[in-house]
Parts: structure tokens; sequence; C-alpha cells
């Protein structure tokens, strides 16, 4: 199959929408999945306190991205020309069980209080967002796209902490491990083969607005580091 007719006819080979996106805004993507919060880790310059910020904030963030995954699998279900893309999506929200449980762990381990602490304005935008993504009106490729790309800056970030030659602080390593490990990397690539799936038969209108979005999700994120960067609001 490889190579053959019917997979470069198919689009099988050669290179996505999302990956030519990246490449088009990879400064921003660059922005979001290179930021000096994970510099800082990756050095192992970081300033604990942001990660204690991060750790509350991004415990709030998942508890917020559960409703958006369940509403991106519904759409799965109903609009999806794949059988096999709710089994991705599916697996994705089965993990998210086990990712909360770790959160709350997490924070015991750095003597954080979950119960007190509150979204700031960032995380609320973010949130937002997400909310916005579950209007009926959102078309399913553009929701599989953010999906994907909420994801990958997740995995692209924490996966550079976790390379060969970096400093990252052993207490930081199991979250790191979280999001920069092999199984969550191949999870990702399915997003990306869905969405680039998606967008390869998707009309002009839908193309805009998916790369509208993807744009808006690497804002997002790197809003989202500064915040945990940034002192508390006093
Ligand atoms: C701000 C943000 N973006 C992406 C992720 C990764 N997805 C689920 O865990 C996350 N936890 N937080």
């Amino acid at each position: 199959m490889e190579g053959s007719v019917k997979e470069v006819i198919g689009g099988g080979i050669g290179i996505g929408m999302t990956e030519k996106w990246v490449k088009k805004h990879h400064l921003l993507y660059t922005g979001a999945t290179r930021h000096p919060l994970i510099l800082s880790i990756r050095d192992g310059s970081v300033d604990l306190s942001a990660f204690k910020r991060w750790l509350g904030q991004d415990y709030i963030f998942v508890r917020n991205f559960v409703p958006f995954l369940s509403s991106v699998l519904i759409n799965a279900c109903k609009d999806s020309d794949d059988q096999s893309d709710m089994e991705v999506i599916l697996s994705g929200l089965a993990s998210l069980d086990d990712e909360v449980a770790w959160f709350k762990n997490e924070a015991k381990k750095w003597d954080i209080d979950l119960s007190k602490v509150t979204p700031q304005k960032a995380n609320q935008n973010y949130c937002g967002f997400l909310e916005s993504l579950m209007l009926p009106e959102v078309e399913y490729t553009v929701a599989i796209t953010a999906l994907w790309a909420i994801e990958a800056v997740y995995q692209d970030s924490f996966a550079y902490c976790l390379e060969d030659n970096s400093k990252t602080p052993q207490e930081l390593k199991e979250a790191c491990q979280r999001w920069g490990n092999e199984s969550f990397g191949g999870y990702c690539q399915k997003l990306k083969k869905i969405a680039d799936r998606r967008l390869e038969k998707a009309p002009e209108s839908v193309l805009i607005e998916a790369e509208m979005t993807l744009l808006r999700v690497l804002e997002h994120e790197v809003e989202f580091w500064n915040m945990c960067n940034a002192e508390d609001p006093k």
C-alpha cells in the first residue's frame, strides 16, 4: 500500500493540512510548544511556584476539557464517516479518568488545596473557548482540528522536556511523562490523521473556520503558559 497509486491519490502519503498549517504558522506554534515556561522546565531553572500555579490551573482546565471531549465524541458518533474515530476519541476520554486522579494526587504532594484554586483570566477565556466549540453549529471537522491542536501542544511541549539532553528536575518528570510519553504521542498522531482526513474533504468555508480555530488554540495555549509564569493577581 505504501507509495501505491491508491495511497498517493487518496492522500495517504504526503503532507496533510494540519502539517501545512503548523509550517505556515510556525512562529505561533513554536510560541506555544517552546514557551519560556517549558524551556525553564527543560533546562532545570523553572520557578516551582510557576509549576504549582500550572498544576492548580490545569486541573480546572482538564475538568472543563471533559465535557468538550465528550461533545467531540458525540459529534464523531453522529457525523463521522469512519467508525474508528469514535474509538480514538473514547480512548482519550477514558484516560482523563486517570488524569483527574493524577492531578489530585500531585496536588497533595505539592501541598496545594485544589478546592481553593480559582480559575485565572486566561484559564477562564480558554474554558469559554472550549464551550463555544460545543455549540451545535460547530462542524465536527472544526472540533476535531481543535482537539488535535490542544493535545498536540501538550505532547510536543512535554516531550521536549524529556529529550536525552534535557535537565528537567526529577520531581517534574512525572508531569512531563503524562503528555510527553509515546502512547500519548500515538494518540495525537491518530487525532491528526482524523483531522487531516476530514480537512481534505472539507469545503473552503470549513477549512477557513478550522484554520482560525487552530490559531485560537495556539493563542490560548500561549496565554495559559504566560498566566502560569506570571505572579498571582493581588
Ligand atoms: C491548557 C492545556 N492544554 C492541553 C492539555 C492537554 N489535554 C488534556 O489534558 C491540558 N491538560 N491543558
